[in-house]
């Protein structure tokens, strides 16, 4: 059997990503790891109900040994088997992020042998986490496009903080490898798209956070030769478990790059200032000159890293993206460099070039 390797959950940013990108990697090398100091940088640290779920998810699908998964733990012992691909459910029960439940296992299945499908349960529309419509129309078209991987999302329901309830289904085809690619241009504006949806809330409130979005996009820079897409969707009442609302917008570049930008409704808080807020961030992953946005970036550098050689150039490069990084080098092989250019930053990675086993 391997050594063990030891994480430090305290490093850098300290957060639930440290353990999401270091199960993935440990279970789709086969090394057996103990990550300490869990959410060391949180408060309160430890496990929350969330990082459990996809910690058991990811254990149930690596055939793995897990122990110390307990809520509230600050450490975990993972001794990963083989990966068998197939149907899998997970409930956070909570709001947790059904995202998050994605993003630890969505890795694994990709190196499965055949397809396989994942229901998640939870929260689908929660703050501090992709919004599910992120996934959708951001996270997966560009892994698409670039590490040519093929996932289908539908989202049954809507789970909103703090009730949660939501669903999604997500069906997962596999890959002998992952593509490499450089993205060195950021492109022009193709156009900016975007969602906006709500729960047991009055219609109009959609329709204001779209007004809000578009103004501040129009007011922010974005030429009104540009279309601007954005559209709204009420819940049925019977088809969420609690109110909320929220908007998801994303930038299309004609270099392949995608830049997004969301906001959550919540109490004090008018529509309108949602769709501004949502508007913002997009004009500020705009102006960072990038290809990819600052979470998008975090996103993909576990693929960076299981790919064989990929550049790509990024807007703001955060402590979360540094962090993947810092995992990243610490369980495989791969190097990564990062570039500062006058607009943007050019992250460099030699891979490790995975390869599925079957
Ligand atoms: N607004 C957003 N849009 C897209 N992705 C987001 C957004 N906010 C956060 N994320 C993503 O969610 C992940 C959050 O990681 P983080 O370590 O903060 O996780 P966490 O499990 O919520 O833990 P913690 O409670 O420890 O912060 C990151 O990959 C980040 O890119």
């Amino acid at each position: 059997m391997p050594t063990t390797s030891i994480i430090d959950g305290s490093v850098l940013e300290g957060g639930g990503q440290i353990l999401r990108n270091s199960i993935s990697l440990s279970a789709l090398l086969g090394r057996p790891i103990s990550i300490q100091k869990i959410r060391n940088g949180r408060t309160p640290p430890g496990l929350k109900n969330q990082h459990r779920t996809g910690l058991v998810l990811a254990a149930e699908i690596s055939s793995a040994q897990l122990t110390g998964a307990g809520t509230g733990s600050s450490q975990v012992d993972f001794i990963p088997g083989r990966i068998r691909p197939g149907n899998y459910l997970a409930d956070s029960i909570t709001a947790g992020a059904t995202t998050l439940l994605l993003q630890v296992a969505f890795p694994l299945l990709l190196f499965g042998a055949t397809p396989s499908t994942l229901v998640l349960k939870g929260g689908t529309n929660c703050e501090q986490a992709p919004q599910i419509d992120y996934i959708q129309h951001v996270f997966f078209p560009f892994v698409k496009k670039h590490f040519g991987v093929s996932a289908e999302l539908e989202i049954y329901r809507r789970g909103y903080y703090p009730k949660g309830g939501g669903e999604i289904r997500v069906n997962v085809t596999p890959v002998k490898s992952l593509q490499s690619f450089s993205l060195l241009e950021r492109g022009q504006v193709v156009r900016v798209r975007g969602i906006a949806h709500l729960a047991k809330l009055p219609g109009h409130l959609g329709q204001s956070m779209v007004e809000g979005a578009k103004k501040r996009l129009a007011t922010g820079g974005i030429a009104d030769t540009i279309p601007i897409e954005i559209e709204y969707k009420r819940e049925e009442n019977d088809n969420a478990v609690g109110a909320g609302s929220g908007i998801v917008l994303w930038a299309e570049l004609d270099s392949g790059g995608i830049i997004g930008g969301s906001a959550v409704g919540r109490k004090g808080l008018d529509a309108t200032q949602v769709g501004e807020e949502a508007a913002k961030e997009v004009l500020k992953g705009l102006e960072a000159g990038g290809c990819t946005d600052e979470w998008l970036t975090d996103q993909i550098v576990l693929f960076m890293a299981l790919s064989q050689n990929c550049e790509v150039l990024c807007g703001e490069i955060t402590l979360h993206t540094r962090t993947a990084i810092w995992i990243a080098e610490q369980l495989t092989d791969a190097k990564f460099e990062i570039e500062e250019k006058v607009k943007g930053n050019v992250i460099r990675c030699q891979g490790i070039g995975m390869t599925s086993v079957d």
